[in-house]
């Protein structure tokens, strides 16, 4: 049992063990906890009071979650001395319990520390950050029909620029490195012409790999996977048209892996068409075939005409027998989009989309567009999810402005504290949750956020605290 310098953890409970990449939950799990700086104060009471009362009406104390204090960020410095962010405690006893649940964590713009929520996520391998956006009825909403909106944002957690190497524009090994990039790494890759760095730019990496971007669409396939009808679908959401070896390259990953190691139960879009269009018509030629699945087919050049009429070829050799015949549309359907046009078309066709699976950027920026549609960011959860570790935190930030008012959502780390039950296997725990939370949203019973936006305005709202009481309070009666 590894020792820590300044933390009690609790006298009973045991903690969760990871099989294959899956907890095994006792009755009494111990459950480390980062309360977190700014609005933390505020939502992560409100959030221990709501889960709790949840376990508790579920299962009549046959389960309980054992809390454990940890500390980060401001709250560390306190504890352990200037500048200990993130004390080995912290570390050691999400090692040792496998799981925990965390309030938003300050990051400076510019200088200072790295931000220690990536921090948390590249140390643990938390390599998946799933956030859904879907919508409570009655939330009020910049859209006509934000109810059409039920995604999960599947966001890569470890790699692409923030990895965090990086140089700023005056250090002198970045300048140094940017002398070998345009001397002799430029100039050494014969397609990249006479094209130059500026000097006196900062630079910054951003690395892709085929194993981080497969172990992550392997994990947004499954959970497609567990979903019904058209929300059977992933889309690889990317820049790749531009980033082709990073944002290209993370497309053709996850085709790669759809069509290989997930082939009997996927098929990718492209297909699609061409199984259907010979469904149509089971005369139909290759050539017609490609016509169809390329409008632009007859402007392009023979040598083109010919790839796309191969590539009907090998499809209808590889899969018309096994996902002929409309099979297909039982599986999951992945396809890809650029990342640009999701932006504008999660808000004018949001019903098209499902699971989204993103690079860590576009993810990050995706997850708070999306949340916007449902609620914004009070109604948006998360969680990091990786084979012998998760934890758990909203999709926003500090909220400074807001601190200690009692008065900010918690909605957005209820609902993720909602996701880690269900990730306990705790269904009935969960399911208490988000009926409260709907029910409370739907009898007006709302923070400032929202009330603002409600037709009539909502006035007074409710506190931060007292809004964890309505969603207690709305809890279906047994
Ligand atoms: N995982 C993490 O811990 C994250 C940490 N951060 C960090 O947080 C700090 C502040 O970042 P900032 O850019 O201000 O973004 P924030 O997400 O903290 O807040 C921006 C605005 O979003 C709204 N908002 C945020 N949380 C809630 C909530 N629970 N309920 C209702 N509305 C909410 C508020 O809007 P309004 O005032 O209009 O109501 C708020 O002013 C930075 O240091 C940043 O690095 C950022 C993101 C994630
Ligand atoms: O770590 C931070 O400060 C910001 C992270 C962030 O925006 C996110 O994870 O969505
Ligand atoms: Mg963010």
């Amino acid at each position: 049992m590894p020792a820590f310098t300044r933390l009690s953890p609790p006298s009973q409970g045991t903690a969760i063990r990871f099989e294959g990449g899956h907890p095994v939950v006792p009755d009494e799990p111990v459950i480390p906890f980062i309360r977190g700086d700014g609005t933390g104060v505020d939502i992560w009471p409100a959030t221990r009071r709501v889960l709790d009362a949840a376990v508790q009406a579920a299962y009549g104390g046959g389960r309980r979650i054992q809390w454990f204090k940890i500390y980060a960020g401001d709250e560390a410095c306190q504890r352990y001395g200037d500048f200990q962010y993130l004390p080995e405690d912290t570390l050691t006893a999400i090692r040792q319990y496998g799981i925990a649940i965390k309030g938003p964590l300050t990051t400076p713009v510019g200088g200072g520390i790295r931000s220690l929520n990536v921090t948390l996520r590249q140390l643990f391998d938390l390599y998946c950050c799933v956030r859904p956006c879907r919508y409570y009825a009655g939330t009020p909403s910049p859209h006509r029909h934000p109810e059409e909106l039920d995604v999960v944002v599947y966001r890569e957690n470890t790699e692409d620029i923030y990895i965090g190497v990086e140089w700023a524009a005056d250090d002198p090994v970045g300048q140094e490195l940017l002398r070998h990039l345009n001397e002799t790494v430029i100039p050494a890759n014969g397609k990249l012409g006479k094209r130059q760095l500026r000097p006196g730019s900062g630079l910054g990496i951003k690395p892709v790999s085929k194993m981080g971007t497969q172990r992550h669409v392997r994990r947004a396939i499954r959970h497609a996977l567990g979903l019904e009808g058209r929300k059977r679908h992933v889309t690889l959401v990317h820049k790749g048209n531009i980033m082709k070896f990073t944002e290209g390259a993370f497309r053709d990953w996850g085709y790669e892996l759809a069509t290989t190691e997930f082939r009997a139960v996927c098929v990718t879009e492209r297909e699609s068409w061409v199984l259907d269009n010979l469904a149509k018509d089971p005369q139909l030629s290759v050539e017609s075939n490609a016509r169809a699945i390329d409008p632009g087919y007859d402007n392009l050049t023979p040598a083109k005409q010919e790839v796309i009429c191969e590539e009907v070829g090998a499809i209808l050799d590889s899969i018309s027998e096994s996902h002929g015949q409309d099979r297909w549309r039982r599986m999951v359907m992945v396809d890809d989009r650029i990342a640009d046009s999701v932006f504008q078309q999660l808000q004018t066709r949001p019903g098209e989309y499902s699971v989204l699976a993103t690079l860590n950027l576009n993810g990050d920026y995706i997850s708070d567009a999306a949340a916007a549609i449902v609620g914004g960011l009070g109604m948006a959860p998360g969680a990091n999810i990786g084979d012998d570790a998760a934890i758990f935190e909203a999709t926003h930030g500090t909220a400074p402005k807001h601190a200690g008012l009692d008065r900010i959502n918690p909605g957005s780390l209820i609902l993720s504290g909602q996701m880690m039950l269900e990730f306990l296997g705790w269904h009935e725990a969960a399911a208490l949750v988000n009926h409260g939370i709907g029910q409370a949203i739907a009898n007006r019973c709302v923070t400032y956020d929202l009330a603002r936006m409600m037709d009539p305005p909502v006035d007074p709202p409710l506190k931060c605290s007292e809004f964890a009481d309505a969603i207690i309070h709305h809890f279906p009666q047994h």
